[in-house]
């Protein structure tokens, strides 16, 4: 089977990065991730990072670049998380989320992450007490 992609999206604003945090299903509910989903077919990355922050936050974002690492979700889908860039508008958790924050580097271990996200956060706090 073609593996598919979520791409979650740690998105970079003012030395801070969003967590959301998920609303279902119940195995993960509670977590915190990167907002993003799946890369439809035909999509780019890019695109899908672009196409799941309007409808989940209501904000306009351009995807910078992938991070190191992928892992595998389950069989057949493979997550990567890009960092991304604030073009416009306030995120609001219009959907899949019940919470956001904007967490600084010394506020990422604050959060209960899910397990993959968890490997790129020294590269995250990296990229923010860098910018
Ligand atoms: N979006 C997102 N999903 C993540 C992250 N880390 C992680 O393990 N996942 C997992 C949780 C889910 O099993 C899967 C992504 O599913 P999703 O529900 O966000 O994707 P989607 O919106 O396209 O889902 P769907 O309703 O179309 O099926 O990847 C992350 O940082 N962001």
């Amino acid at each position: 089977m073609e593996n598919r992609v979520v791409i979650g999206a740690a998105l970079l604003h003012r030395g801070r990065v969003l967590a959301a945090r998920r609303s279902a299903p119940a195995e993960t509910a509670g977590r915190w991730e990167f907002p993003g989903g799946k890369v439809e077919p035909g999509e780019t990355p890019q695109q899908a990072l672009a196409r799941e922050l309007r409808e989940e936050l209501g904000v306009e974002a351009r995807a910078l670049a992938p991070l190191p690492g992928e892992w595998a979700v389950r069989p057949g889908l493979v997550l990567r998380i890009w960092t991304a860039e604030l073009l416009s508008g306030d995120p609001l958790p219009l959907q899949d989320h019940s919470e956001l924050r904007w967490l600084g580097p010394a506020e990422l271990d604050g959060v209960d992450w899910l397990d993959h996200d968890r490997a790129v956060l020294p590269e995250v706090a990296r990229l923010l007490n860098a910018s």
